[in-house]
């Protein structure tokens, strides 16, 4: 029912929780776990050969019992197969140690992954018979590019000197895998025979309009052409379309979403028309087109992501349009106001990262590798809790399900939206589907919790007003001494909401602040530690600012300018969410021409706009100081929609403000105690949930900084 697209997202979807791991090829024993934490449920492998031959198993349930059960003993890798596009699984097999396919596979591992990843094609594993893993190994689009014009501009040139430059002109063996990929590349055809003279690197760009983009070879981008055409007659948008190959369709599915647009924007310029089946996106890369799209509410709605994120958010504010949200957001933007900033510094932001401090103290004693994603997840789950609810949800002593509950929900929303047939619309499908299953109980989880929070608050407040007999007046910057969170500035202020609506709205900060900041924590902590230039900049900073003390306050945070630049940085490297979705209300013509229909869904793709070389001076380095110490903090307005990962307009996050002072506070004293080591061999790649993670973890060693060893002690009560 679901077509290909949809069962692989299925399996997708439920392949992210479970453990992943990677190998080299052969698996050596003495990998088998090492500085990995805990075995069993974490189970990871990590030795690459120097030519980076990992790959990663991505289902759990398929890896061998004695791995499952956590006593990883070693395995063998009994073979390699390539599932060829389009023709399932199944054309060369030989055991890892001598893996062949047609004339071009070699033997050992670092041949397989160079040729994985120069030829971009699907591989599987095998292991005692099962397949445990495939995933398409993409070449970068910049090595891609290189490569298929070195190569055609080769032929062109022997053309012209011999006459001959169709394949077989090159010769040796490089060379004719290397012919082969460019006529892969301009055909998108693996059996194909001749190329298209002057196609060269593939892309299929139309710099002249949107009629002679439609020449992709895909049969996904094939089939909407057809059906468009028929309906609508040809194409005017002047909107090139995106030579989406089924296999970059597939990687699009299965992990980090994000990535093939990026590939796409590279070959097909800034605004782009994306055909995934039957529904088709603008995926828009160019500021002035987001800018314009971000701040047309009334022209531009959420669309999509409303439908496919209601079973989670109902009528919460994060995706409600119109009157609803209008008024809840008028209603719960003024509880985040200056006095309840500064109450969370003084209160929560430090005592919950006191105590992944002391977490981490233990950690470090027993020089034990923590994964510290994990721990930034629980950490900002802890906070949005206090914050929010006035709850201690204590995940970083114990295991939250929650957090577990958060992740699937936002990753079905996420595969909803790409789904070819939104069959999760039927109800009965949805008692049938293990996926749809799943995401019903997570669901069910995270509103159970809200609704009882939300009882013991009102049930407060009730006994409170029958007792001291308060009227409803609550100031602009009412904070309550003892229960400072955003509920009770709500029930405080009694406005008139259901208790559905109320419980909908704050779960929607419950989910929109959890998971974001933990995502731009993890990420700073990573570009740092692999900056250590940068990094001692940042404890020179924090020891000038706030030299013995251990408690920024909320006049502190003002000059911690480099580690906030640190932040804007990160944010722009990996923004959380990396996509935004709309829909075109009416038809409407963006900056730079290109017209768009009236119910067209769009993706605007902040990380294009964060990494296009267009915008930005060195897009993939981590330069902080591109942004200016004493100049403003960047955002929307002053970079001129360059810079987005609040977003912008009517819709952007509310909790911009508090989003940065939490990572501030956090990363400050995270940084004044420990200093950090990330463990060796590690594959660090990226997925999505509705925030960038990382796909196996991130996993750090950390010593006690000299300076703050003697002063272990908290400092920190958590009220
Ligand atoms: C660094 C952390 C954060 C990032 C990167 C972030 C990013 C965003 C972005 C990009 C949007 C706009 C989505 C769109 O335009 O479609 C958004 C909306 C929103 N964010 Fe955040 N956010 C963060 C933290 C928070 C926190 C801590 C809260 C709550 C305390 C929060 C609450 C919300 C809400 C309620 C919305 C929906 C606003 C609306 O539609 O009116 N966010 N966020």
């Amino acid at each position: 029912m679901e077509g290909s697209i949809g069962i692989a997202m299925a399996s997708c979807s439920a392949m992210q929780s479970a453990v992943l791991a990677s190998v080299s090829f052969p698996p050596s024993p003495s990998s088998c776990c090492t500085n990995m934490e805990p075995c069993g449920a974490n189970v990871a492998f990590a030795k690459p050969s120097e030519r980076g031959a990992h790959l990663t198993w991505t289902s759990h349930h398929h890896l061998p019992t004695s791995v499952r059960s956590g006593t990883c003993t070693p395995f063998p890798v009994t073979c390699v197969r390539e599932a060829r596009r389009g023709a399932g699984v199944g054309v060369g097999v030989g055991p890892a140690t001598s893996i062949y396919e047609k004339r071009w596979v070699k033997t050992a591992d670092h041949h397989l992954a160079t040729e994985a990843r120069r030829s971009a094609r699907t591989w599987a594993v095998e292991v005692e018979g099962t397949i445990c893993r495939r995933q398409t190994l993409a070449p970068s689009p910049e090595w891609e590019s290189a490569h298929y014009q070195r190569v055609a501009r080769r032929r062109t040139q022997l053309k012209a000197t011999t006459g001959r430059g169709g394949r077989g002109a090159l010769r040796g063996e490089e060379e004719e895998e290397e012919e082969e990929e460019v006529d892969k590349k301009s055909t998108g055809d693996e059996g194909s025979a001749e190329r298209t003279e002057g196609s060269g690197n593939g892309a299929s760009k139309d710099t002249k309009g949107a009629g002679l983009s439609w020449i992709s070879p895909d049969w996904l981008t094939s089939l909407v052409r057809g059906c468009m055409g028929a309906l609508r007659g040809p194409d005017q948008s002047g909107i090139p379309v995106a030579n989406a190959k089924l296999d970059d369709v597939r990687d699009l599915l299965g992990g980090a979403l994000f990535l093939p647009l990026f590939k796409w924007m590279l070959e097909s310029g800034p605004v782009y028309r994306l055909a995934a089946g039957p529904r088709n996106f603008v995926v828009i890369g160019d500021p002035q087109a987001a800018k314009h799209v971000l701040r047309n509410y009334g022209k531009y709605k959420k669309g999509l992501v409303s439908e496919v994120a209601e079973f989670l958010f109902g009528s919460g504010f994060a995706i409600a349009e119109g009157e609803i949200w209008t008024v809840r957001r008028r209603a719960v933007a003024p509880s985040l106001h200056k006095k309840y900033l500064g109450t969370m510094v003084d209160r929560v932001f430090g005592a919950c990262a006191d105590r992944l401090v002391q977490k981490l103290d233990q950690a470090a004693l027993e020089r034990r590798a923590v994964d510290v994603e994990s721990c930034f997840s629980q950490l900002t789950l802890d906070v949005i809790g206090k914050a929010v609810f006035n709850f201690d949800f204590d995940s970083l002593q114990r295991d939250s399900p929650l957090i577990q509950a958060v992740y699937t929900a936002l990753k079905e929303t996420e595969s909803r939206s790409t789904d070819i047939l939104p069959y999760w619309q039927i109800p009965l499908l949805c008692q049938l589907v293990p996926r749809q299953r799943e995401a019903a109980a997570a669901v069910a989880l995270i509103r159970a919790t809200v609704e009882e929070l939300i009882a013991k608050c009102k049930a407060m407040v009730d006994k409170e007003e029958q007792e001291q007999g308060q009227g409803n007046n609550v100031d602009e910057d009412y904070v309550n001494e003892s229960d400072p969170s955003v509920l009770r500035f709500l029930l405080q202020s009694r406005e008139e909401v259901s208790s559905q609506q109320l419980r909908d709205d704050l779960l929607s900060m419950l989910v929109a602040g959890h998971e974001t900041t933990g995502s731009v924590l993890t990420w700073t902590v990573y570009l740092l530690v692999k900056n250590p230039t940068t990094m001692a900049k940042v404890k020179e900073e924090l020891d000038k600012v706030l030299g013995d003390r251990r408690k920024p306050n909320l006049e502190d945070t003002k000059d911690l300018k480099y580690l906030i630049r640190c932040i804007n940085e990160s944010m722009r490297l990996y923004p959380h969410p990396p996509i935004l979705i709309r829909r075109s209300n009416e038809s409407d013509v963006l900056p730079g021409g290109y017209r768009v229909g009236a119910g067209q869904d769009i993706m605007i793709s902040v990380y294009n706009i964060h990494h296009s070389p267009q915008v930005w001076d060195k897009p993939e380095e981590f330069i902080p100081e591109r942004f200016d110490l004493d100049g403003p903090i960047p955002n929307e307005t002053n970079t001129d929609f360059r810079y987005i990962p609040f977003s912008g307009g009517p819709r952007k996050c509310i909790g911009d403000q508090f989003a940065m002072l939490e990572a501030i506070v956090s990363l400050a004293i995270i940084f004044q105690n420990f200093d950090f080591e990330l463990v060796p061999n590690q594959t660090i790649g990226m997925t999505t949930g509705a925030t960038i993670h990382t796909s196996t973890g991130l996993y750090m060693t950390m010593k006690r900084r000299e300076r703050v060893a003697a002063s272990a002690a908290s400092e920190f009560v958590l009220v």
